[in-house]
């Protein structure tokens, strides 16, 4: 069936987050239907949102699935749920975020599964490793990753 590319944004700030991090990739890559095909830096980032809670860790991860949105979405829960992910408050401190940010070129909106992800643009943590694997990319909806990430504030900018 057909193979898509599409973009995981993961982030960890709770227990241990670069092992957390690194058990996430490991359980998606033997995940069926998902193959790993590259993995950005990985980058320590001051909290968005929720500003009371310690810093996180972030990457993003290129993948090449033959899973249906819906079903990567059950995916990437899974994870977080092997992971001990405690939901919380919505943007408070967790043991392991997994955000769908794109899958090939298309634009979903639905109740829970909104592509690309509302955020991307204005996140740093997102936007910097996504721009690391995927610098040439055009959005479906029309904004190019190296102009939006030339947008990002100076105080957006993070560490890596
Ligand atoms: N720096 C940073 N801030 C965040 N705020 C939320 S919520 N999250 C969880 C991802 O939506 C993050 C994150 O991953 N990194």
């Amino acid at each position: 069936s057909k193979h898509v590319i599409a973009y995981l944004g993961l982030g960890a700030n709770l227990g241990d987050p670069l092992d957390q991090l690194q058990q996430a990739l490991a359980l998606l890559h033997h995940s069926q239907g998902i193959s790993i095909r590259q993995v950005s830096s990985l980058y320590e980032t001051s909290p968005v949102g929720y500003l009371d809670q310690p810093n996180f860790y972030n990457l993003v991860a290129e993948i090449d699935t033959v899973l249906p949105p819906m079903q990567l979405l059950n995916m990437t829960q899974k994870v977080e749920q092997s992971l001990h992910r405690v939901r919380k408050e919505r943007f408070g401190p967790r043991t392991m975020d997994v955000d769908i940010l794109l899958y090939g070129q298309r634009i979903f909106n639905l109740p829970d599964l909104i592509i690309p992800h509302p955020r991307l643009l204005e996140r740093a943590f997102a936007l910097v490793p996504l721009h690391e694997v995927a610098g040439d990319l055009t959005l479906p909806t029309g904004e190019k990753i190296d102009q939006a990430v030339k947008a990002l504030s100076n105080d957006q900018w993070i560490q890596k």
